[in-house]
């Protein structure tokens, strides 16, 4: 096994709730308790699993959390009232609702109805918007893990030939963003892509996220291509359910100069760039009332 190959997500997970963990002590010595809300909608059992995982880390690194269970027959309105109270809660940093919803419910509009300054997944327009421009804003966490891992493997990103496969609002797209704003040239790749495998092979750096069983093999790879394999996908194997990526990773190991597996690659730092997140939050939320409260203050006097 070329161990050396293996970018381990869950060191570098570690490494980033380390630092996380101490801007909280920070936080918390200006009397300042960071918080995350998680909204979950029905039972899905991967849901639930996911939000139980990001409960257990925010209170490890000492982030409140508050979880919110509705029912799966929950009305969009009936999100947005709940949204609404988070928004207007300062005690509130950051609003997790957890995806995908019941088939029911409007997504784009619940994503559209949290506070910008308290979208940790940074899904609302105005921070997806501000990062296609470049700007620092609270930006989706599995992109944000994957580049901290490409930057740790790679070291420069300058001039990188970057294939992103997938499209979704949150994970392809804002990786493109995130990529092109490291200076790579990006191609994306998505269902209706001619000959997707011979573009793909023409990457450097190959980031998957398609949702298809080990799809990616050898056949898609240059040799020497570092790779991330974002998806997590749950299959059979001989009567016993596991956890695999959208790479064939056996394939591809042989070929790579590195890649993440699955499990133990990007889900860590998914959950540990959220946690990121909900601290950038807080802070972000108390300059701006420090700063409108002396505005207030140098109207009076
Ligand atoms: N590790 C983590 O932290 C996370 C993991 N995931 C996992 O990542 C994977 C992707 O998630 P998500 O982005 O939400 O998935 P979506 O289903 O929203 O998007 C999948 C994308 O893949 C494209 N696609 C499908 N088939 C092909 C194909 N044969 N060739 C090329 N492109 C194809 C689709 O194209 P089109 O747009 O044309 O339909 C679409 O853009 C899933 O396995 C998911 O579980 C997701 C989030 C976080
Ligand atoms: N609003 C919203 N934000 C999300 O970020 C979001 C979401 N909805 N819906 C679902 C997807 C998926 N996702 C994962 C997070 C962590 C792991 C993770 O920690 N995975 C572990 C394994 C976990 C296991 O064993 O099941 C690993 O890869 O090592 C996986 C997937 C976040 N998502």
């Amino acid at each position: 096994m070329s161990a050396h190959k293996l970018i381990d997500g869950k060191a570098a997970a570690a490494r980033v709730l380390l630092q996380v963990r101490e801007d909280v002590a920070r936080l918390h010595g200006q009397a300042i308790q960071p918080a995350l809300a998680v909204i979950l909608v029905g039972s899905d059992p991967a849901s639930q699993v996911y939000v139980r995982n990001k409960i257990l880390r925010a209170e490890e690194v000492g982030i409140r959390s508050v979880e919110h269970r509705l029912p799966s027959d929950t009305s969009t309105e009936q999100l947005l009232i709940l949204i609404g109270q988070l928004n207007a809660d300062p005690a509130i940093h950051g609003i997790l609702l957890q995806l995908p919803l019941p088939a029911q419910m409007d997504e784009l509009r619940a994503l559209e109805a949290i506070a910008p300054d308290k979208d940790v997944d940074g899904f609302h327009s105005q921070n997806v918007g501000g990062l296609s421009q470049g700007r620092a804003v609270l930006t989706p966490c599995t992109p944000s893990g994957c580049l901290y891992l490409l930057e740790q493997t790679c070291g420069d990103l300058r001039g990188k030939h970057a294939v992103v496969i997938g499209r979704s609002n949150i994970v392809g797209k804002p990786m493109a963003a995130l990529l092109l704003k490291a200076d790579c040239s990006v191609t994306v790749l998505h269902s209706r892509s001619h000959d997707a495998q011979a573009l793909c092979r023409q990457a450097d750096i190959v980031i998957a996220a398609v949702g298809r069983a080990r799809l990616i093999d050898a056949s898609w790879l240059k040799p020497g291509a570092v790779v991330i394999d974002v998806g997590i996908n749950r299959i059979d194997d001989d009567g016993r359910s596991r956890l695999v990526g959208d790479v064939d990773f056996d394939s591809a190991l042989p070929h790579v100069a590195a890649i993440t597996p699955v499990p133990g690659g990007v889900g860590p730092m998914t959950i540990a760039f959220l946690m990121k997140n909900t601290v950038a939050a807080a802070l972000a939320q108390h300059h701006a009332l420090r700063s409108q409260s002396e505005a207030v203050c140098h109207s009076i006097y």
